[in-house]
């Protein structure tokens, strides 16, 4: 209990009590307080992040501006601080603009554009600028140039922590080399504890960004990246809120904003992938849920339709009786057409047919007569309810159930409908009546009723019920009231929408997945994903998956996971992200790969790397470490690094029939002309031919030269299954003659002759040319792999 709890009742004054100790909250107390979230916890910590800071700004400025990236980053060892200086080739930023960027939290150019980009929320930059204030009490010192200035401008910028304000100290023109970018040099009090993880986020970032070129120097090391492509990354366009991605709040903000007047204009409007069908879809649903539906009765059968019009001939009055019959039988003959009709269409019925009537007979049909013979016509239709409840809940109850339980239950759920009320229900209305008539059943006739029996029997009543005539309020009124916007807001979720382009993303690329982890693993093997775009929450993504295996990839230990969101590489809270445990959950052992246990990280030299690109990619915290657990995200960076793997998995598959046909091949090298000695030995024959046998032991093309005067053959043998498509050439030092469909090329004296042939499994073809006998030809095979071809020649 606290101190107030324990005073409460004992007299007045606590709230004004309480009140004194109210106070806004200054920035940098938030800031101290919450660094954590910001990545800001400790000094080691607070350099990788104010590098990442600094860095994925200087990419997404060059990329928005169409630059090839160009970014260099200095650490510098001042004792007990560091100053850290990133510098960009970027388009520059505008002098009115430097103060806020750098000297005020919460200012950026993203936080709502619906746009593939690093930065979201425009914290990133001015948190650095604040740490580096807070613990070192210099000011950050900026220069930026921009395109179309000869001069750049120089500001030292701090954040007024009280208002959150930038203040400037130093403001001038100066001159710089570079022809256009931003320098940011800020100094702070950390340490290079985190040395492997700056170099990670360096590393990686060059990974997925091989169009830019990035240079490092630290204290202990110096590193540069150099592009892998000149091609920048797809353009990305922004793009209008998906509807299945808005929150109540930003709904309620949109329908007060919007030009539109009707919620047809505004979704249509406001929204993408919205048309006039869909904005149909997007009425009807709201009006379910705004107005309800009304229910249908069947109307009585022909033998049966006395009872219309008797009961509307009983409520004319004052009107003659021809006038009156008339109506009565225009009246239930229009409704007697319908199978089932609902409230809205008795009353359509009656207004047309008394319009008629009153017309041809010149007699007035006024409001109360017409109220009569609504009340009368409907009272007739909806006499019958219970029979037309029993057949629907006997329809959708399974047969198991007692005809005396349908009947329990058919008579209570009649009596919600109560007679003279026009029957309007939401489904809610339906299923909490479905429920306690069920209930009451349960409890009354020793009956039960599942979930699914009761879902079925609402089902089957909101089917039957029809959509009601009403028009829709307008959507400054459907924002006016918050019920009514959650209305529209549900409407919008339960609708089908098309998943929103994907335009506004730049995926890396299978080719450029493959090409970046080229450039910084020497492996044997790379492969590459990059799926479809999907949805989550409203918002697209693609999942992109690349694996490095063998050659110089560390392969002690378990493999290397490099995860990316919008391209940045996230080098934190590695336990805590969905794609660490999506790897995990793999089972690597189909794959080909060591995993202890069956489940983990897999051992062995490969690198597994995912990409997340999403307008909005949901991390855990604003620290942007790790993707948080969403369904539909993890679900397509398994398919991601399955399609990946699958090829992993062919080619060690590969590897490893190839290896062991190294051995056996090893084998019979030294048994073979053992045998053959023997042999010989044995029969007292001359040695045995055999260099060909391993070929056709070990089932291998075959590719021989024999020489006969000028003509030269080279036979070609498949010993395999399959057929070989071998590319063969020969090389010669002097002209040959004769060559019979093969490709000849002269370069510097020396002659290539190719052919391509098809040699159908246990078959062989035979190419022939003319040489000079003093000639050397040389032979290459392509197409057929090492291990898979003898060659004798
Ligand atoms: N090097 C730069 N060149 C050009 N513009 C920049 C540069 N650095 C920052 N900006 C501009 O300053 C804005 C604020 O940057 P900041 O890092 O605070 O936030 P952000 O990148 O938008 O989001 P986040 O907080 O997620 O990093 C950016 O949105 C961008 O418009």
């Amino acid at each position: 209990m606290t101190s107030y709890q324990s005073r409460l009742g004992s007299g007045d004054g606590i709230a004004e009590e309480l009140a004194e100790g109210q106070r806004a909250i200054s920035i940098a107390e938030f800031f101290e307080k919450n660094k954590h979230m910001l990545g800001f916890d400790s000094g080691a910590r607070g350099l990788v992040t104010a590098v990442k800071e600094a860095v994925d700004n200087s990419l997404d400025a060059c990329e928005e501006a169409g630059i090839l990236p160009d970014i260099y980053v200095e650490l510098q060892d001042e004792g007990d601080y560091y100053r850290l200086i990133v510098e960009d080739n970027g388009p520059g930023i505008t002098k009115e603009q430097i103060p806020k960027i750098f000297g005020k939290l919460l200012y950026g150019s993203r936080f709502h554009k619906r746009e593939q980009a690093r930065g979201q929320q425009g914290i990133g930059i001015s948190a650095a600028v604040l740490y580096s204030q807070l613990t070192s009490g210099k000011p950050a010192k900026v220069t930026s140039r921009t395109q179309s200035r000869d001069e750049a401008q120089y500001f030292e910028v701090i954040v007024d922590t009280e208002e959150n304000e930038p203040e400037i100290s130093v403001e001038e023109t100066t001159t710089w080399e570079r022809p256009h970018g931003t320098r940011i040099e800020l100094e702070m009090e950390a340490n290079m504890r985190a040395r492997q993880q700056l170099h990670d986020y360096i590393t990686h970032t060059a990974v997925v960004n091989p169009h830019a070129r990035i240079e490092l120097k630290e204290p202990k090391a110096e590193f540069k990246y150099e592009r892998a492509t000149d091609q920048l990354p797809a353009e990305t366009e922004e793009i209008r809120p998906h509807p299945h991605g808005v929150e109540l709040g930003t709904l309620i903000k949109m329908g007060e904003e919007t030009d539109s007047y009707s919620i047809s204009g505004f979704v249509q409007e406001e929204f993408t992938r919205v048309g006039q069908k869909t904005a149909d879809a997007i009425i009807d649903s709201f009006r379910d849920r705004h107005f309800g539906r009304e229910m249908t009765w069947q109307t009585p059968q022909a033998h049966e339709d006395v009872a219309i019009e008797e009961t509307v001939t009983e409520a004319v009055v004052n009107k003659g009786q021809e006038a009156t019959a008339d109506f009565a039988d225009g009246v239930a003959d229009t409704l007697t057409s319908h199978d089932r009709v609902a409230h809205h269409q008795v009353l359509e019925a009656v207004e047309a047919v008394g319009d008629e009537v009153q017309a041809e007979y010149g007699t007035t049909f006024g409001s109360t007569v017409r109220e009569n013979a609504v009340e009368a016509a409907w009272g007739a239709i909806t006499a019958t309810r219970e029979s037309d409840i029993y057949a629907l809940v006997d329809e959708a109850t399974t047969t198991r159930k007692d005809d005396a339980v349908v009947e329990a239950i058919t008579e209570r759920l009649a009596a919600k409908f109560e007679q003279g009320e026009r029957h309007r229900v939401t489904r809610d209305d339906l299923r909490s009546f479905v429920d306690r008539a069920a209930d009451m059943t349960e409890e009354r006739d020793d009956a039960t009723f599942g979930d699914t029996a009761r879902e079925n029997i609402v089902d089957a009543l909101w089917e039957t019920a029809a959509l009601v005539p009403d028009d829709p309020p307008k959507i400054h009124d459907v924002a006016a009231e918050r019920d009514t916007a959650s209305e529209l807001l549900d409407a919008m979720r339960a609708v089908d929408i098309m998943s929103p382009p994907t335009g506004c993303l730049a995926p890396i690329t299978e080719d450029l997945v493959e090409k970046g982890l080229g450039k910084e693993y020497d492996a044997d093997f790379f492969a590459a994903a990059t799926r479809d775009a999907s949805v989550h929450g409203g918002d697209p993504f693609i999942v992109e998956a690349g694996i490095a295996y063998g050659g110089d990839v560390e392969s002690d230990g378990s493999a290397e996971v490099l995860r990316f969101a919008n391209r940045v590489p996230l080098v934190y809270q590695r336990g805590a992200c969905a794609t660490t445990d999506v790897v995990k959950n793999i089972n690597w052992r189909n794959y080909g790969l060591d995993q202890p246990g069956g489940s983990g990280v897999p051992n062995g030299p490969a690198v597994i790397m995912v990409h997340v690109a999403s307008t909005n990619v949901p991390f855990t915290s604003e620290s942007k470490d790790a993707i948080a657990n969403v369904p539909e995200i993890e679900d397509e960076i398994e398919l991601a690094i399955r399609e990946a793997a699958r090829e992993l998995k062919s080619f060690l598959n590969k590897r490893r029939s190839m290896r062991q046909r190294r051995e056996k091949q090893n084998k019979l090298a030294t048994i073979l002309p053992e045998m053959a000695q023997k042999l010989s030995g044995v029969t007292e024959r001359e040695d045995l031919e055999i260099d060909n046998t391993m070929a056709r032991i070990m089932n291998d093309v075959l590719v021989a030269r024999e020489r006969d005067g000028e003509t030269v053959r080279l036979v070609v043998e498949n010993n395999d299954d399959t057929n070989a498509d071998p590319e063969i050439t020969e090389i010669v030092d002097a002209e040959p003659a004769e060559v019979n469909g093969a490709n000849v090329v002269e370069m510097d004296g020396e002659w290539f002759l190719k052919w391509s042939p098809t040699v159908s499994a246990g078959e062989q073809a035979t190419l022939e040319y003319t040489l000079a006998t003093d000639a050397d030809p040389e032979v290459a095979v392509d197409g057929i792999e090492d291990e898979k071809l003898t060659v004798d020649a």
